[in-house]
């Protein structure tokens, strides 16, 4: 890892539920210092009077070209949504930042043509659909299991303040078991929905669903089936604190890395 003394970060999307708690995660930190913070709407502001933090350095930026172009950054962490993770991801490769991105919405097209942008210039990056240690392993373990389980259905569960469905967790899960399970299509061949969507999202033959509750914040079960058995994974994270491990890790790692890596399973060791 790095000995760079401090890390110079921004964090976009600064009040969401994850930038802010990021931003509290960054205050606390060795070797992480907070030089600005990009969000919509807000400029010119001193962070700690965006957030109403006492002891919060750096100004609030209104657009990251203007961020980056102001200040020196190493290292952008964003939580927005699709399109402004896109955006600042973009910026943040122009001017040599290196991006830890958790906002989900990253489509494989296009992490790869990110990447390819990345290699030109050596410059290190994560995309992690899921920064918790807890999820990552349910990943890892539901790839192993998909080969001897072919019959695996998905559920992921959030809070209902959730904007996308299903989950970059749930996607990148069935992205890992498709590397190891035959193809197939689930259920009853002449099954058929009696109401639309009964069923769920089709993901090359498995199915994925959503729940969206009040109470609940970031929850995945992975249910394999088997004759006469049945294996179930499940993780759930009950505070955001649990993604902070991962993004802190994330945002050290990066500075030693000269390409962009899609998932945090991908720099564990
Ligand atoms: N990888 C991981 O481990 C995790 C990933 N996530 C993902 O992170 C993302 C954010 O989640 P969450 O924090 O719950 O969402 P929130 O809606 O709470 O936060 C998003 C924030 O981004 C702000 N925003 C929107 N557009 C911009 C922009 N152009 N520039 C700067 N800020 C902007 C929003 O402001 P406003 O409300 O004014 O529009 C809002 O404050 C989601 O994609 C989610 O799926 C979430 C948890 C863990
Ligand atoms: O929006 C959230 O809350 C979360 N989003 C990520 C996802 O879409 O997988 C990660 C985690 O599940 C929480």
């Amino acid at each position: 890892m790095t000995d760079k003394k401090t890390i110079r970060v921004v964090v976009a999307g600064p009040r969401g539920r994850m930038g802010s708690e990021t931003i509290r995660m960054i205050a606390k930190a060795e070797g992480l210092d907070l030089v600005a913070a990009i969000d919509h709407n807000h400029d010119g502001e001193r962070i700690e009077d965006l957030l109403g933090v006492a002891g919060l350095s750096g100004r609030v930026y209104a657009d990251s070209d203007a961020c980056f172009s102001n200040e020196e950054v190493d290292v952008l962490i964003d939580f927005t949504n699709p399109e402004a993770g896109k955006q600042n991801l973009q910026k943040a490769i122009d001017y040599g930042v290196r991006p830890v991105i958790g906002t989900s919405g990253f489509t494989n097209e296009e992490v790869k043509s990110y990447r390819s942008q990345m290699n030109d210039k050596k410059l290190g990056g994560i995309i992690a659909p899921n920064f918790a240690i807890g999820a990552v392993l349910v990943m890892k373990f539901s790839q192993m299991a998909a080969k001897y389980f072919p019959d695996a259905e998905i559920i992921e569960l959030h809070h209902d303040k959730k904007k996308d469905a299903p989950s970059g967790t749930a996607i990148k899960t069935a992205e890992l078991m498709m590397k190891t399970r035959e193809s197939k299509k689930q259920g009853a061949p002449d099954e058929k929905e009696t109401l639309p969507g009964a069923r769920g999202a089709d993901f090359d033959g498995m199915r994925i669903h959503s729940v969206r509750l009040p109470g609940l914040i970031a929850h995945q079960e992975v249910l394999f089936g088997g004759k006469g058995e049945l294996l179930t994974l499940r993780h759930d994270s009950m505070d955001r604190a649990s993604f902070m491990t991962g993004v802190y890790y994330a945002t050290k790692t990066v500075m030693d890395l000269d390409t962009l890596v899609y998932g945090l399973e991908n720099i564990l060791d």
